[in-house]
């Protein structure tokens, strides 16, 4: 990438409200990752995420995602168990997740599925090459790719069959800056970097990740390093609900001004007789202490109106 030119910035979604925020911010690429299995559905890897789980997150990012390109994550097992299946799965993100493109995780051995992606359904796909997350376990874990001659070679060789059969970007995650430029520098297409350097043609992070929203140490081994928190979204979402609960408990929410309902004093007298029908008690009688000093009720003792109570009110 040249000096003059400006990086792409992509960023992922797995919500409506996240898919907006993205849109909102002006971000050129929205990725629905299969990194949905581990930051919102708790998973250890993303190898447990379904191709239904991701058609139902894509539909509801589109649903916020107006402007920017929504590419969708083709997860692990669905593309590479055969042609004929891969593209079926493939036809279903476009036409069930409502997504532009899809991105697949894999070196040249997928570059037959990307070349009938592209030639024969005619639908864009992103490769991705570097950390393979999808390959965890054949891997011993989530390690940078391309930390010696032999894998940066592989690298390179697999990003040109890529190329070749057609994705129109690439995404490497986990390189060494160097062996990233130089990836670069060897394609037409551009790449798009997670953990790989300044050098790529644009960059890639983990909503989750970059709004601080991974921060509790029960996440510490699947934050990776690299990513820079560009908000902290965990600590005042923390913040708020430990406010509401302590508001809540001591009676100082909801206030007048979080109470708009009115029952006025003509409705509340014809209430009051269906009430002492009901429950034997004076209706002011029964509500006149502040609600401080109400009793906490554990079990109703209190019957049910019949549709007959409440109809006799329009009667009267
Ligand atoms: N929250 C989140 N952010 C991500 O960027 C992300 C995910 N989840 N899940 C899917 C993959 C997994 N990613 C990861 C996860 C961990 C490391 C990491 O810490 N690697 C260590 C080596 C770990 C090892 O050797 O086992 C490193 O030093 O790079 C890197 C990328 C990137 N992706
Ligand atoms: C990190 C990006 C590139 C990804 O594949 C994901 O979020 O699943
Ligand atoms: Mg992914």
């Amino acid at each position: 990438m040249r000096d003059d030119q400006v990086p792409i910035c992509m960023v992922t979604a797995y919500s409506y409200p996240q898919g907006l925020h993205a849109d909102l911010a002006d971000m050129d690429i929205v990725l629905v990752g299969d990194s949905l299995a581990m930051v919102e559905l708790g998973h250890e890897t993303t190898q447990y995420v379904t191709l239904e789980e991701m058609l139902h997150h894509c539909r509801a990012v589109a649903r916020g995602c107006r402007r920017a390109l929504l590419v969708g994550d083709m997860p692990f097992g669905s593309c590479e168990i055969g042609l004929s299946e891969a593209l079926r799965n493939v036809t279903r993100m476009i036409r069930e997740g409502s997504v532009q493109a899809v991105k697949i995780e894999g070196g040249k051995r997928l570059s037959p599925v990307i070349d009938a992606c592209v030639q024969s359904l005619g639908v864009a796909v992103m490769g991705h090459i570097g950390l393979r997350p999808q390959s965890v376990s054949a891997r011993g874990g989530f390690r940078p790719y391309g930390t010696n001659a032999v894998e940066a070679a592989q690298l390179l060789e697999d990003a040109l069959a890529l190329q070749e059969a057609g994705a129109f970007a690439l995404v490497l995650e986990c390189v060494p800056e160097r062996l990233a430029i130089a990836v670069t520098t060897a394609l037409r297409i551009p790449t798009i970097g997670i953990g790989s350097g300044v050098g790529t043609s644009g960059q890639v992070l983990v909503y989750h990740d970059l709004c601080g929203m991974m921060t509790h140490p029960h996440h510490a081994k699947v934050t990776p390093k690299f990513c820079r928190r560009f908000a902290e979204a965990g600590a005042e979402i923390h913040r708020g609900l430990v406010d509401y609960r302590s508001a809540v408990k001591q009676r100082l929410f909801p206030s007048a001004a979080y109470t708009p309902y009115q029952l006025d004093d003509r409705e509340w007298e014809r209430f009051g007789s269906v009430f002492e029908r009901l429950t034997g008690q004076d209706l002011d009688a029964a509500t006149k202490q502040q609600p401080q000093q109400l009793p906490i009720k554990t079990s109703g003792s209190v019957k049910d109106p019949t549709t007959d109570d409440i109809e006799c009110l329009y009667r009267n």
